[in-house]
């Protein structure tokens, strides 16, 4: 049994950094373990040009405290109205890394999203030609589907039939949560991979609704049955290249989750590597774990691999109840537990 272990140091590959105050508070929680992260667009309002998105990662950049070694990698959110041109240039000059598909309505901050993929038919085309990645929160949106089953029906409805068209178009479809998407992206072409955040290889629907309700542990896709969670765990410790990190990382201050109507996300960015390292210890898959943190990522991407490693030890140690993200309080993924691993940079 190793008390430790060192990787190439990894990135996160779907990563909500919000803005303002709470993107300086949340921020060098994932600069402390990450080098790079895919970050998402969906400010209010979002981040749909080129220009918007240089701007955003200049005030990241800005918010990055002295001695952090951070690169954020931006994402155009996608409308019905989005210019392919724009975002072609802007992957050109290396603002964006990639585009980001919201069906409208489907998540925090996707009212402007897109309310049909034959809308976006033009820019998804030249995507695929300049080799630019899309990024995609797969649920349906329609009312008579029930939430649980929105991811399996995105499948079907959508993504099936858009990869079908367009098999050369790189899409990572993001924080999967059902064994349907498991099979579907093992059975897809190179071109089509996953992203999976730790709470969906830690908690089933129980966590959320047994013994009352717990909004800390509601984000969407909203976690499912057991069955899935295993699904989820046997593809992140498989080997394969098609899944890797991605935390899904979405900070909502305390009171938005705690409400009548409380907020979708876990703000798991605190202890992501620790979280993510349980997993593969309780699978007996430690040697798998730098595969899925920090090598299929940036393959996928067609970016190089960081060079310099980090290091997580065997260690006890009880995550805070609360977090504070410059002022605001944040209940962090696993509060109140002992994890068995710590950071050690
Ligand atoms: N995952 C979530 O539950 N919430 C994310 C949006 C998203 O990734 O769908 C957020 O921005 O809060
Ligand atoms: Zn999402
Ligand atoms: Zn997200």
């Amino acid at each position: 049994m190793s008390d430790s272990i060192t990787i190439t140091r990894p990135d996160d590959w779907h990563l909500h950094l919000r803005d303002g105050d709470m993107l300086s508070g949340v921020l060098p929680y994932t600069a402390r373990q990450f080098a790079r992260a895919i970050v998402m667009p969906n400010l209010a309002p979002p981040v749909t040009t080129t220009a918007a998105a240089r701007d955003y990662r200049a005030r990241i950049m800005a918010a990055l405290p002295r001695g952090f070694d951070f690169t954020p990698l931006m994402t155009c959110y996608l409308t019905d109205d989005t210019d392919a041109e724009d975002i072609a240039q802007g992957f050109a000059n290396g603002v964006f890394t990639a585009a980001k598909l919201y069906p409208a309505n489907a998540t925090t901050n996707s009212a402007h999203g897109v309310t049909d993929v034959a809308n976006i038919r033009g820019v998804l085309e030249r995507m695929a030609e300049i080799g630019m990645v899309l990024c995609v929160h797969g649920e349906v949106t329609e009312s008579d589907v029930d939430v649980f089953d929105r991811e399996a029906e995105f499948i079907d409805r959508i993504l099936a039939p858009l990869i079908a068209d367009l098999p050369d178009l790189k899409v990572v479809f993001e924080h999967i949560t059902t064994a349907q998407a498991v099979d579907f992206v093992t059975q897809a072409g190179s071109a089509v991979a996953a992203t999976i955040t730790p709470q969906h290889l830690h908690i089933n629907r129980n966590a959320m609704l047994v013994g009352g309700i717990r909004p800390h542990a509601y984000c969407l896709p909203v976690a499912k049955r057991e069955l899935h969670r295993l699904a989820l765990r046997a593809a992140a410790i498989s080997g394969s290249p098609k899944f890797f990190l991605g935390t899904d990382s979405a900070p909502h201050d305390r009171a938005a989750k705690e409400s009548a109507c409380g907020c979708a996300g876990i703000f798991n960015a605190p202890f992501a590597l620790e979280s993510y390292v349980t997993v593969f210890d309780e699978e007996g898959a430690l040697e798998r774990f730098e595969g899925f943190a920090s090598h299929y990522g940036p393959d996928f991407y067609g970016l190089p691999r960081n060079t310099d490693t980090v290091t997580l030890r065997r260690t006890e140690h009880v995550v805070p109840d609360c977090v504070d993200a410059a002022g605001k309080p944040v209940v962090p993924f696993h509060a109140g537990e002992t994890l068995g691993w710590a950071f050690e940079g």
